[in-house]
């Protein structure tokens, strides 16, 4: 936890992103460590977690991090929650909270907030199209017997 704020430190001060950091540990050893880099890299997705996980995935050669655990200088947005649940990571620890987060200025919390809101009452447009087509895809997925399952 000391490496993801010292992290977190880094991002504000070199100007590369928000004051967000994350490290990967697996059996006690960094493997990969990141701060968020939103702005410096025009990538609303480069939160430091996010970027921490493609990193140890690369370094595993694997896309999962069953085995693994993050450090994260902050309680994850769900961008990076959900990312951390497909990664399979095993546990997550965490410095500030979201609320610490929306203090100055940071929607994680809103985000929050929008999912336990029914679709309909949303701030966001969510509409279905063309279901019927999009399925046939899921059903050859389905019937293939060659893939790789995630
Ligand atoms: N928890 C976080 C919120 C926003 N940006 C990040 O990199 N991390």
């Amino acid at each position: 936890m000391n490496e993801a704020i010292a992290l977190s430190v880094i991002s504000v001060r070199s100007g590369k992103g928000g004051p967000f950091g994350a490290v990967v540990v697996k059996d006690g050893e960094i493997i990969a460590k990141a701060h968020n880099q939103v702005t410096s890299t025009n990538d609303p997705t480069a939160h430091a977690e996010i970027v921490a996980i493609r990193d140890a995935c690369k370094v595993l050669q694997t896309f999962q991090l069953t085995g693994c655990e993050l450090y994260t200088s902050c309680e994850p947005c769900p961008m990076c929650l959900g990312a951390i649940y497909w990664a399979r990571l095993d546990k997550v620890y965490y410095a500030n909270t979201k609320a610490d987060a929306a203090q100055i200025g940071f929607d994680d919390k809103f985000i929050y907030e929008e999912l336990d809101l029914p679709i309909s009452d949303r701030k966001l447009p969510i509409i279905q199209l063309m279901p019927d087509e999009a399925l046939r895809a899921f059903q050859e997925w389905q019937e293939k017997i060659d893939k790789v399952e995630y």
